[in-house]
């Protein structure tokens, strides 16, 4: 595309900025609820509402809260949850079994969301690092991150969740062939309408580090995840992961972090014109949100911005901490 201009002043550029209903028709992208993916922290108790120090405004939920945070979100009509359960210590070990305990935390999270507020869908996450004392996303044996091995213990959990009633799960591992393994599991077990959002562009990213600690990994974690998440320098890969993922049976596919990984978007997008997400991720929200509490930044200003950025970059929708703030804001 390549738009004809005349030359100043038969084109003057601000004549379509003048008024807000000159700027309201030619905006070209639009940010709606529908985009808003709600990832909460999950744990077990009751009536607890547990702050996160790094991430101001969120908290790790207990499951009755966390039932009723769906139904809020729900009523904001924002279509889906996203699970991330902060596990005990003491439920973590190197074989990982809790993961694909069909009681465990985020299983009956999907439960009784599933129960309480059938209309909204529920995203999963399928990686080990909950459950795991070295905090790796993937079983450890001699300081050496197993794929295959890992992407057996990821179709159990996965198939586990399904049984549950997740509607959209998200590996979030980066092992090779996790996406092709789940999806012949699903269909075996005859899981025919369960979408697989794979976290397919994930890069090795600093922008973690609140995340980890609201599910409890910060201190578990032994080394970097440098081994299997991607090298934030590249961008040609991200395309090639995009493409192996779908060709394995992804439905959709994510860009994390979301932010400094625009220009990738962009391109997953261009290249491939199916369903793209990006994951505004904890280190960006904490950005926002700090600069923010400071008074440095208009935080609601920044955190429509920034998500307007994302629709603008060709994204379908947002993975964000800011979900249920920017609903309100764009119901009016
Ligand atoms: N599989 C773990 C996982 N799933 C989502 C996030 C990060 C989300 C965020 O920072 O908001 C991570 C952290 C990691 O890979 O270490």
């Amino acid at each position: 595309m390549r738009p004809i201009q005349a030359a100043y002043p038969a084109a003057r550029f601000r004549r379509a900025r003048s008024s807000d209903a000159l700027r309201r028709l030619t905006q070209e992208n639009v940010l709606s609820v529908n985009d808003l993916i709600w990832p909460i922290f999950i744990r077990d108790g009751a009536a607890i509402r547990e702050p996160i120090a790094s991430m101001p405004g969120v908290f790790r939920l207990s499951l009755d809260l966390a039932v009723e945070a769906a139904a809020e979100a729900a009523d904001l009509g924002i279509p889906a949850i996203c699970l991330f359960p902060y596990t005990d210590p003491s439920v973590k070990t190197e074989a990982c079994e809790e993961a694909w305990n069909p009681d465990n935390l985020t299983n009956r999270c999907i439960r009784a969301i599933k129960a309480a507020v059938p209309q909204i869908a529920v995203m999963t996450d399928i990686a080990l690092d909950p459950y795991n004392s070295n905090g790796h996303d993937g079983l450890v044996r001699d300081g050496l991150i197993l794929n295959d091995e890992t992407v057996e213990a990821l179709v159990k959990m996965a198939l586990a969740q399904a049984e549950s009633g997740a509607d959209i799960l998200g590996p979030s591992d980066m092992m090779d062939g996790r996406v092709g393994a789940i999806r012949r599991a699903l269909e075996a077990a005859g899981h025919k309408d369960i979408t697989i959002l794979s976290y397919s562009a994930k890069y090795a990213s600093a922008f973690y580090g609140p995340f980890r600690d609201a599910v409890g990994a910060t201190g578990a974690l032994k080394g970097d995840k440098k081994t299997y998440q991607m090298n934030p320098a590249n961008s040609d890969e991200a395309l090639r992961l995009i493409e192996r993922d779908l060709r394995e049976g992804a439905d959709m596919v994510m860009v994390k972090p979301g932010m400094p990984y625009l220009d990738i978007c962009r391109r997953v997008k261009d290249t491939f014109g199916v369903p793209t997400y990006a994951y505004q991720v904890s280190g960006e929200y904490a950005m926002i949100r700090g600069a923010a509490d400071h008074g440095w930044i208009n935080g609601e200003a920044a955190m429509m911005e920034s998500l307007m950025a994302f629709k603008r970059a060709g994204c379908d929708g947002i993975l964000t901490y800011f979900a249920p703030e920017a609903a309100r804001l764009l119901r009016g």
